[in-house]
């Protein structure tokens, strides 16, 4: 009997998905992926085999404000064709914040929606569209068994120290703690590192996930030990438009002294600030390049000083450096932000080999730098898929 697991990664402006397909007791293989992306700008819905091959795409450019939930329908309806004689046995969700409670991967009941819904304010950007598709799901699957897997998981093992804020200990123990996020991307590249570089792996590794949201994490023997995303995922570094860490003295004056609504300021911090309030050109990384306005070069400026800085502190967490990996849409492919990175690193022992750094080769560190870097392409959908298996396993068992 073929079997199909669905894996749902939706964020703000994406939606992405993999299907796997496996024979009975096999191991699933990839049948195809893709995404809807540019959602509220330009949707665009592409598929691709595993190989990479176009397999569909579709815009629509009369209706750039096409909901969420009719793109994600247009995608539902294509995957269901492409199911053939398989059975959907499951769909296993990338959910960003899991709160206090959740750590382990879960399978999605009633209260369980309930209770995460509760974390929509700590996740504006992410959660109503992680949840979402559960729903429509359940709606056009009753009875499908759905995993909610949680970006914050692979942080809990952050000691005390990681996850505390100085706040006195009654709101810290309501919740408001450091969370950290990416986590499911974290757990991938530690799991890569443990075949490409055992020894690093086992030693003190510093990941970048560069993307539209951006983050970084000290994994020490395979295990996260602080990040720089906390409470939410607009702490830490600036992102495509979220501030990053802020002195939270200017919420404040922003409240008091401007007369901001609660609402207005989510929006500054969520939407219109990082690269595009810096740069008042774009959260395109590649337009910021491209571009020849000096706040697009004092954006780039910006991000590349606050990832250095946080190299630094995270470095600092561990006690040292083995290995630094680049990965999410800008690290895996800006050979020129890595490269400033790198070459503001230079005091830790970071030498990077300029042209493996160029062909966006696995290693691109110079063969005697003391630290070992590494672009290593995540695959949050594999880790979902992971942890969706072994939760149907558990289930059997
Ligand atoms: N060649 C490139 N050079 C620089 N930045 C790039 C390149 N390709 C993609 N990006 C950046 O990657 C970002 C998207 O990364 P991705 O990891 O897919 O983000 P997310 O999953 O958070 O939507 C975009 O904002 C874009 O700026
Ligand atoms: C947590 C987060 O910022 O996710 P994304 O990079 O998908 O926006
Ligand atoms: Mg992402």
């Amino acid at each position: 009997m073929r079997e199909g697991i669905l894996v749902i990664n939706a964020g703000s402006s994406s939606i992405k998905f993999s299907l796997y397909i496996s024979n009975g007791d096999e191991k699933p293989l990839l049948s195809c992926k893709g995404q809807v992306e540019g959602i509220n700008v330009a949707p665009h819905f592409i598929a691709k085999s595993p190989h990479g091959g176009v397999l569909n795409e579709q815009r629509w450019p009369d209706q750039p404000n096409m909901s969420h939930e009719a793109l994600f329908k247009y995608m539902i309806e294509w995957i269901e064709a492409q199911l053939g004689d398989a059975e959907l046995k499951a769909a296993g969700h990338r959910v960003v914040h899991g709160g206090s409670q959740y750590s382990q991967p879960l399978l999605v009941n009633d209260e369980l929606m309930e209770e995460l819904e509760k974390l929509i304010p700590l996740a504006p950007l992410h959660q109503p569209h992680n949840l979402a598709p559960i729903r429509a799901l359940t709606k056009v699957h009753p009875g499908l068994t759905q995993v909610a897997c949680f970006d914050t998981a692979f942080h809990r093992s952050n000691p005390w120290t990681a996850q505390s804020f100085a706040l006195p200990r009654k709101i810290t123990g309501e919740g408001v703690k450091r969370y950290g996020f990416h986590g499911l991307s974290y757990e991938f590249i530690a799991r890569q590192m443990r075949q490409l570089s055992p020894a690093a792996a086992r030693g003190k590794v510093v990941v970048c996930h560069l993307g539209s949201g951006a983050s970084m994490c000290a994994i020490d023997g395979g295990k996260s030990v602080a990040s720089t995303m906390g409470f939410t995922a607009v702490d830490g570094l600036p992102m495509g438009t979220r501030t990053g860490t802020m002195d939270a003295g200017v919420i404040l004056y922003l409240l008091q002294q401007k007369g901001m609504t609660p609402k207005e300021i989510e929006d500054l911090l969520y939407k219109q600030s990082g690269l595009l309030g810096v740069s008042g050109v774009s959260n395109d990384m590649r337009i910021l390049l491209e571009s020849s306005e000096p706040h697009a070069a004092e954006a780039v400026e910006l991000f590349v000083y606050r990832i250095s800085r946080e190299l630094g502190s995270l470095a600092a967490a561990m006690g040292g450096l083995d290995a630094l990996v680049f990965t999410a849409g800008i690290g895996e492919r800006s050979p020129q932000i890595r490269e400033r990175v790198c070459a503001h690193a230079e005091w830790l022992g970071v030498e990077m080999d300029q042209e493996a750094n160029q062909r966006d080769s696995l290693l691109i560190s110079a063969a005697d730098s003391p630290v070992s870097v590494w672009v290593i392409p995540t695959d949050e959908e594999m880790m979902i898929a992971k942890h969706t298996r072994e939760l149907l396993r558990s289930l059997r068992d």
